[in-house]
């Protein structure tokens, strides 16, 4: 079976790797100049009552609160997840200190043309006439050639804080994925196969993105990170105190994803939209900047084994509820999303057109 990082590197997408130090501009460069004049555009912060769900996993009715969030939402914070408030400052320190090395100095440790992990753009950059005033570092498997390049003094120590990291958000993704099913009526092991025994999900798969959004000189004429969903099952996402991540809800619009202190934002990305059969829809999200404020983010993506079929679960489909997926494996769907980006989900639909999931 292919690693992570074979598949991505099988499905490149061609993203700009010269890209001037942004904490260096006074002015917001044309290059990063974003119209954003649509209504639809714009943030909705006309109802208070339109925030995204927290929930206390420690809740007895934790997976109920979980379904509804996924079903009206596809994303939802969750307190009392187990992971230490330490472990999140962390990793939080390690990547204020990666984003704060100076330009040259991250471009050592550079993405490659046809590689994932590294320093580098959003992948996604190559979708959109403009830059995106963020910078990236991506991690899959081991950092550790990686950190050599760019601490060659500490690179064991904040390689021990990423694999611990790693490990706990692969707990915390297992627990979650099974309140996640548990509220789709999924609850034995032998209903997901793929899950392994005892239906641990020990052989999924994750990358670690650690996003830095710098101070910007025009904040509301740029782009923290374009509207995109997550090709995953699920994303856990780490942010620090500084608002930015907004998620788009049908009939509301933009609505920011307001930071909660030790909270970490759970994203349905488009495999669990797909096995799902569509009754969890992946979140459209994306990152507005600030004057004032540097912001930091770690996504942790997590997916199945890339060679696994996913497909619309058999007890979410019958007479009344139409399959609307074909199946897919991760690999195939990374595949898709580098060709089709934000439309690669209306490919793998059954029947209707590519318009369907994008309004
Ligand atoms: O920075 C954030 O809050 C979101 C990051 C994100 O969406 C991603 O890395 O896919
Ligand atoms: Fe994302």
């Amino acid at each position: 079976m292919p690693s992570l990082s074979e598949v991505y590197r099988a499905h490149p997408v061609h993203v700009q790797h010269k890209h001037p130090d942004l904490n260096s501009l006074q002015e917001l460069p044309e290059s990063y100049t974003w119209t954003t004049t649509q209504p639809q555009d714009q943030t909705n912060n006309n109802n208070l009552n339109h925030t995204v769900p927290v929930i206390d996993l420690n809740h007895p009715n934790a997976s109920n609160l979980i379904g509804h969030a996924c079903r009206t939402w596809g994303v939802y914070q969750v307190l009392n997840h187990g992971v230490p408030i330490t472990l999140l400052h962390d990793i939080q320190r390690l990547g204020e200190t990666l984003f704060s090395l100076p330009s040259h100095h991250k471009h050592r440790a550079a993405r490659s043309p046809d590689g994932v992990d590294g320093y580098g753009l959003a992948r996604i950059s190559s979708f959109f006439p403009k830059l995106m005033w963020s910078e990236g570092f991506t991690i899959v498997g081991s950092p550790l050639h990686r950190f050599r390049q760019l601490w060659p003094q500490d690179c064991h120590k904040y390689c021990d804080i990423v694999m611990q990291y790693d490990e706990t958000m692969k707990k915390l993704a297992e627990k979650l994925m099974w309140l996640m099913l548990e509220s789709l009526g999924i609850t034995e092991e032998e209903d997901l196969k793929w899950a392994g025994a005892k239906g641990q999900f020990k052989k999924t798969c994750a990358a670690l993105q650690l996003n830095s959004y710098p101070t910007c000189p025009d904040p509301d004429r740029a782009m923290g990170l374009a509207a995109h969903t997550d090709s995953t099952l699920l994303t856990i996402l780490y942010q620090n105190n500084i608002s930015g991540l907004q998620v788009h809800r049908k009939g509301t619009g933009w609505v920011t994803v307001a930071p909660v202190p030790g909270g970490l934002v759970i994203n349905v990305g488009d495999l669990l939209h797909i096995l799902s059969n569509g009754l969890y829809p992946s979140v459209l999200h994306r990152v507005l900047v600030n004057r004032v404020k540097q912001r930091l983010s770690v996504a942790y993506l997590c997916g199945p084994p890339p060679n696994v079929e996913i497909c619309p679960h058999e007890n979410l489909v019958g007479p009344n509820q139409p399959r609307l997926y074909k199946s897919v494996t991760w690999n195939e769907y990374l595949g898709m999303k580098a060709k089709h980006f934000n439309k690669a989900l209306s490919t793998v639909r059954v029947c209707g057109g590519m318009n369907e999931e994008m309004d």
